[in-house]
């Protein structure tokens, strides 16, 4: 008689053992890999050199997305990796990420995007928190937003960067994807909805069209929606995916955002500098004088050096009254020679410019 399996289908078990042994083969190599991890490890400290190189996790994971030839969808070859990369890191040391907290936030989901699920996250209370356990260096990173594709810039991150010697060393979209969650089992229970004020915003007509005229009541954050709506009888939370697990509430609607293009960009700040990687972005902060044309003059060089400016932002100085800092963002890195020529003419031309950073260009979703 042939061997069956619990379902009864003989002609599944010659897979299923295929699949065991395929198992076996990628268990060792995960383990070969952390083993290499490790000697490089050793080798990094023997030198005093930094465990995290995101240029070379850049070049790890873009080569891998070129053998890719499927089934395996990239996005999942991402998600695997980045936690490979994660364990790989873990075992050189383990690494301290600071984000704007609380849990289950989409800074939280963010920084685990970028960094992996395998590494040591702390929430704290503001941005300014982060800046400042990052600047003072009790973490090597840190993570915060920087604006949203609805709401625009977050001001109190771009002006931090006035005051403080972070360095950006990475960008990472997500899209906000809203959920109704709930400790009870259905929408008709429901009596009140807990949220962030932007995010009642953002599903103002899902809420008209499933829960007219109910009580809306503004939290802090959409992770603190959720935590209000574990103690209270009829109460239901606007938050992410990642506060169903957190606080173990069930899912009674998902995606009931208004818009499909909510997407919103973090900053990865840390001390070190990036090594190029051939796709990457260059932040710049400056000052210009108050003459007329100052502004156009500044950014001919840029035109003039075929770069591609992708953002433009500016806020008032901190220092004197009626006078501006921009914010800009120029395609490629402080290492090649496109920018750093425009580099050097800005600094003869503004009153201020100061480096931000040169990292690897996010994947936008
Ligand atoms: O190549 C290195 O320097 C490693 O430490 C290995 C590795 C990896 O897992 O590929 C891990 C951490 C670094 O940030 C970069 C790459």
């Amino acid at each position: 008689m042939k061997p069956s399996n619990k379902n009864g289908l003989p002609e599944l078990e010659p897979l299923r053992q295929a699949i065991n042994e395929t198992d076996q083969k990628i268990l060792a190599l995960v383990n070969e890999r952390l083993d290499i991890a490790r000697k490089i490890g050793a080798i990094k400290q023997g030198k005093g050199l930094p465990v995290v190189d995101f240029s070379r996790e850049r070049a790890v994971l873009n080569k891998l997305q070129e053998l890719n030839e499927g089934p395996m969808p990239d996005e999942t070859l991402l998600l695997l990796y980045t936690e490979i990369i994660a364990a790989s890191r873990r075992i050189q040391q383990p690494l301290e990420v600071g984000y704007l907290g609380p849990k289950a936030t989409f800074t939280h989901m963010a920084a685990m995007k970028h960094f992996g699920r395998s590494t040591n996250f702390t929430p704290l209370a503001t941005i300014s928190d982060v800046f400042e356990e990052v600047d003072k260096r009790r973490r090597p990173f840190g993570v915060v937003p920087v604006e949203n594709s609805m709401e625009g810039a977050v001001n109190l991150t771009l002006d931090l960067f006035q005051e403080s010697d972070v360095r950006i060393c990475g960008e990472i979209y997500l899209p906000i994807r809203h959920d109704l969650l709930s400790a009870e089992d259905s929408l008709d229970q429901i009596m009140v909805v807990f949220s962030h004020p932007q995010a009642i915003a953002q599903c103002r007509k899902w809420l008209g069209k499933n829960l007219p005229g109910i009580l809306q009541n503004q939290c802090s954050s959409t992770s603190e929606a959720a935590r209000m709506a574990v103690n209270t009888p009829g109460g239901a939370a606007i938050a992410s995916s990642e506060a169903a697990i957190t606080y173990e509430l069930n899912t009674l609607a998902d995606n009931i955002q208004d818009s499909t293009t909510n997407i919103t960009r973090f900053l990865v700040i840390g001390r070190d500098k990036v090594q190029p990687t051939g796709r990457d972005k260059t932040s710049l902060l400056f000052a210009i004088p108050h003459i007329p044309g100052a502004l156009h003059s500044v950014l001919q060089p840029i035109s003039e050096e075929g770069l591609n400016m992708v953002k433009l932002e500016s806020r008032p100085s901190k220092s004197a009254s009626w006078h501006y800092l921009f914010f800009v963002d120029l395609e490629g890195h402080m290492k090649d020679e496109p920018v750093k020529k425009v580099v050097d003419k800005m600094r003869t031309l503004c009153s201020f410019v100061k480096w931000l950073g040169s990292y690897p260009v996010g994947d936008r979703p």
